[in-house]
């Protein structure tokens, strides 16, 4: 059973291939490469399109990666290219503060995403709760699902709600999560909340199954689902939306998106903007297998190089480790333990 989004959509759809897709551009997006991917991806009838630093709003640092062109800036170019899509940022307590969000709304972005570790809720209750005030819709990001059992997920998820979170997102970060994982969560969240939020959908392509985690989403509540075009985005990439697309069409589930313009916009607009396409290699399999965040494979493909090791053992033993958002630094201490125990071999 699909619910309804509104009259003419049953899911909406959001771009993230200019904020997730900004970790495999190592942060490095044009004002010009805004322009076009909003223009074409708008054209496309995309609904909501997200733009930030790829770790949120103040993201640019040493520890993440500084950013070519200031965040703020490519939010501006966003909102003046969109005719009919709004702009959404994502934002993580701790690393974005509150004026961001207020700033990023003075610019004209409209959507307020906030994400915490999907322990966390409670870190974004003053951000949910400023973000209304300031006339933002909201939605919350449980990032990294796959760590936790439905139940838990439920609780956090009310967590977000009360504070005034309006869609609460199943993220699953380090594409770890396959079908019913998918479902079992969506299914917890929404007997938590019922009407009182939507359920959102976040999906990776690190074991290949993007597009059917999101269609389970889909069939047990989520109307919320992202991807992005031509998978664009950490590790091997999100859920491409040209193929959500597609399928949803075959399954009659409305998205309001044409396919064969974001077919076009895939190929023509958004491939140009990849320094190389998001592949389902070694590396990111090792993710979605060992549930590592998207986001450190980057950072472990640097270390891997610098410290001579394989980044895939080192992915490896970052999901034995358990790390989450913010511990990257620990990919260092991974690569000079794998290091010696390679001397001492
Ligand atoms: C660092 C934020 C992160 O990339 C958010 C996200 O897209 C995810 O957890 O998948
Ligand atoms: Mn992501």
């Amino acid at each position: 059973m699909v619910r309804t989004f509104s009259g003419d959509r049953d899911i909406r759809v959001t771009d993230t291939s200019l904020r997730d897709g900004s970790h495999h551009k190592r942060h490095q997006f044009t004002v010009r490469e805004v322009r076009d991917i909003v223009s074409a991806l708008d054209g496309s009838g995309v609904p909501v399109i997200e733009v930030a630093h790829g770790d949120g709003l103040g993201g640019s640092s040493f520890n993440y990666g500084f950013s070519g062109t200031p965040e703020q800036e490519l939010i501006i170019a966003a909102v003046e290219t969109a005719v009919h899509a709004r702009i959404a940022f994502l934002m993580l307590p701790g690393v974005g503060v509150t004026d961001d969000i207020r700033i990023a709304r003075d610019n004209g972005a409209s959507l307020c995403r906030i994400a915490t570790h999907c322990t966390e809720a409670d870190v974004a209750v003053q951000h949910f709760g400023l973000a209304r005030d300031q006339g933002l819709e909201t939605v919350g990001f449980l990032m990294m699902s796959h760590s936790q059992p439905p139940d838990v997920l439920a609780r956090q998820a009310r967590v977000m709600v009360d504070a005034g979170c309006q869609c609460v997102y199943v993220v699953d970060s380090a594409g770890a999560l396959v079908l019913e994982q998918v479902s079992d969560r969506v299914s917890a969240i929404v007997a938590e909340i019922g009407d009182d939020a939507q359920v959102g959908f976040h999906g990776h392509e690190n074991l290949g199954v993007g597009v059917a985690n999101s269609i389970a989403a889909a069939r047990t509540g989520a109307v919320q689902i992202d991807g992005s075009t031509r998978r664009f985005g950490a590790g091997a990439g999100n859920t491409p939306i040209e193929a959500l697309v597609g399928v949803c069409d075959k399954l009659g589930v409305r998205t309001g998106v044409d396919f064969y313009a974001i077919a076009d916009a895939a190929e023509d607009v958004v491939r140009p903007a990849m320094p190389e396409e998001c592949l389902l290699d070694r590396s990111a399999l090792v993710m979605g297998y060992a549930g590592v965040y998207s986001s450190f494979l980057k950072h472990a493909a640097r270390q891997a190089e610098r410290y001579q090791v394989s980044a895939a053992d080192l992915l490896a033993r970052a999901g034995q480790r358990r790390l989450v958002g913010g511990q990257e630094d620990q990919l260092i201490d991974i690569a000079l333990e794998l290091q010696r125990e390679a001397a001492l071999a």
